[in-house]
């Protein structure tokens, strides 16, 4: 059997007494699109940090593709394949989207420091660009100055910058937050179309997105894994419905 593209063992992380995550036992596999889902507080955004390798465990390991990468901090797990999205930084705000994506899809290809060329010189790397700005339905800003954008199409370059990485494991903490509901449909069904060589880890508060995306899903509450299995299961799972009562009807 191939190894999980991401796993956790025994994932423990406290902070003093408290305890955010608990003997978390997570398995991705290759290609799929997961979610974790979980109320207020359950502990998703530490389970991101400790996966990104921005936090050490306090106990319990991290493995990319079976090797165990807990010792490793976020740049090398970015090296090994794992990449989130971060925030646009200033030198991104001043260019236009499609300078942007550009320049993170010609720094995968290490050509980010030979750019004494102007960038349009360098053809397949502006089409790489493009084609990702298309897919990702926000071609008529490409030429707009990516800080002059709307916040929720922010989130969206944010997005295609960490593709313009070609990641294989791609970390998405509450993409949709802040973009408009019929955006961030569309925004999902790109990503669920987006090549089964990249595998999606999803933390999501919007459970109809959840359900629409994902192919699995594991429920934390309280920092510990509750139940993991397709979404219509999920759904309809006793205990997911009592923890949710009252905070999310839909599910
Ligand atoms: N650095 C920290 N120091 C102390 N406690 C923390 C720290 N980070 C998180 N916590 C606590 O750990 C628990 C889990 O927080 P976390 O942000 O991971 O939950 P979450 O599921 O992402 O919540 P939300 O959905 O509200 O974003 C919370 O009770 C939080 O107060």
């Amino acid at each position: 059997m191939t190894a999980p593209a991401l796993e956790t063992r025994g994932l423990c992380k406290a902070f003093g007494s408290f305890v955010a995550t608990n003997a978390v036992d997570l398995r991705i596999a290759a290609g799929s699109r997961h979610a974790v889902i979980g109320p207020n507080g359950a502990g998703k955004t530490t389970l991101v940090n400790l996966l990104s390798g921005l936090f050490r465990p306090t106990s319990g390991t991290v493995h990319i593709d079976g090797q165990d990468v807990t010792r490793l901090g976020q740049h090398e797990r970015v090296r090994r394949g794992l990449t989130r999205t971060f925030q646009i930084n200033r030198l991104f705000a001043d260019m236009t989207v499609l300078e942007s994506v550009a320049m993170a899809v010609a720094e995968r290809q290490g050509l980010g420091r030979r750019f004494w060329k102007p960038l349009a010189s360098y053809g397949a790397v502006m089409d790489e660009a493009a084609q990702l700005i298309e897919g990702l339905r926000i071609a008529d800003a490409a030429h707009s100055r990516t800080r002059d954008l709307a916040y929720g199409k922010q989130r969206i370059i944010e997005i295609a910058l960490a593709l313009a990485s070609r990641p294989r494991i791609l970390l998405l903490d509450e993409p949709a937050a802040g973009i408009p509901t019929r955006e961030s449909r569309e925004l999902f069904a790109t990503l669920a179309d987006f090549s089964a060589d990249t595998t999606i880890l999803l933390i999501e508060h919007d459970m109809d997105l959840v359900f629409r995306f994902a192919d699995r899903v594991s429920v934390l509450v309280g920092g510990a894994l509750l139940v993991e299995d397709t979404p219509a299961r999920v759904a309809s799972h006793p205990l997911v419905k009592e923890v949710y009562l009252g905070t999310a009807q839909h599910v």
